[in-house]
């Protein structure tokens, strides 16, 4: 589970989020949506404790990132490509990983077969595809076995055999009774795997719940999503 309350930040006089406030609840795959520049990162970097909130609070099962006892048995996040250092395989970087966090070695061979990259393991990282580094970052995440997924844009870079693989495992994943946060500024993909739905802009959350309930009363998720941001923009500009 994952409680976002009343989250603000601000950066010098510019306020980048506004009392973002959702859930992420067990057994759901959310999207979170939103345009370029709406807040979505630094969202999850302050949720994952990469960056501090000015005030409110971001909580994974409970307990601020900093305060997990074991952070990747908890959470596993892809933010930014897989962060292995180029001239590492994809085995050794895991096993790094692995052995900075406590986690069984065994698990290295698991991950690398889960997310497809069982041949290219003693591949060095400079020589991995887009959308091979995505599944490398994604065996980082999965390697403690965490009920918790959070991913930033997980989709880029990722071919339409790589989409429907993500799809498939992100949904397992959540039926299992895990829980899944994933940002993405494309609507097609999120109306494909979302449960529910947390739209931002402009650093304001304009809407949040379940996918159907957001979409009804509009055509699709895209008519939905130019109406609910247009409106949050409207109102940024003065109009409440
Ligand atoms: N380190 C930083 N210093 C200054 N401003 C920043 C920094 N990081 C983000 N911002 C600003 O914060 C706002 C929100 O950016 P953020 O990256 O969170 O949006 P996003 O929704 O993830 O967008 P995208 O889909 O483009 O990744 C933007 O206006 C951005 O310019």
């Amino acid at each position: 589970m994952l409680s976002i309350d009343n989250l603000n930040k601000r950066r010098g006089s510019r306020v980048i989020l506004s009392d973002v406030t959702f859930r992420a609840e067990p057994g759901r795959v959310t999207g979170f949506l939103g345009p370029n520049g709406a807040g979505k990162s630094s969202t999850l970097r302050i949720l994952l404790g990469l960056d501090r909130a000015t005030s409110g609070s971001a909580l994974v099962a409970g307990l601020p990132y900093r305060s997990l006892r074991s952070p990747l048995r908890t959470v596993g996040s892809v933010l930014d490509g897989s962060g292995a250092h180029r001239s590492r395989t994809a085995r050794d970087h895991l096993a790094w990983v692995a052995r900075s966090n406590g986690i069984p070695r065994r698990r290295v061979g698991e991950v690398l077969e889960q997310v497809g990259l069982a041949d290219a393991g003693r591949t060095r990282v400079s020589r991995f595809s887009l959308g091979m580094g995505q599944r490398l970052g994604l065996a980082a995440a999965l390697l403690g076995e965490p009920g918790v997924l959070v991913l930033d844009e997980p989709v880029n870079g990722l071919d339409p055999e790589g989409i429907r693989w993500l799809r498939r495992l992100l949904r397992a994943h959540a039926d299992a009774g895990g829980t899944v946060l994933l940002s993405s500024h494309l609507m097609s993909e999120v109306a494909e795997i979302a449960d529910d739905l947390v739209v931002i802009s402009g650093g304001r959350i304009a809407a949040t719940g379940p996918l159907r309930e957001i979409t009804a009363g509009y055509g699709n998720l895209e008519e939905a999503f130019f109406a609910l941001t247009d409106g949050a923009r409207a109102s940024e500009g003065g109009h409440r």
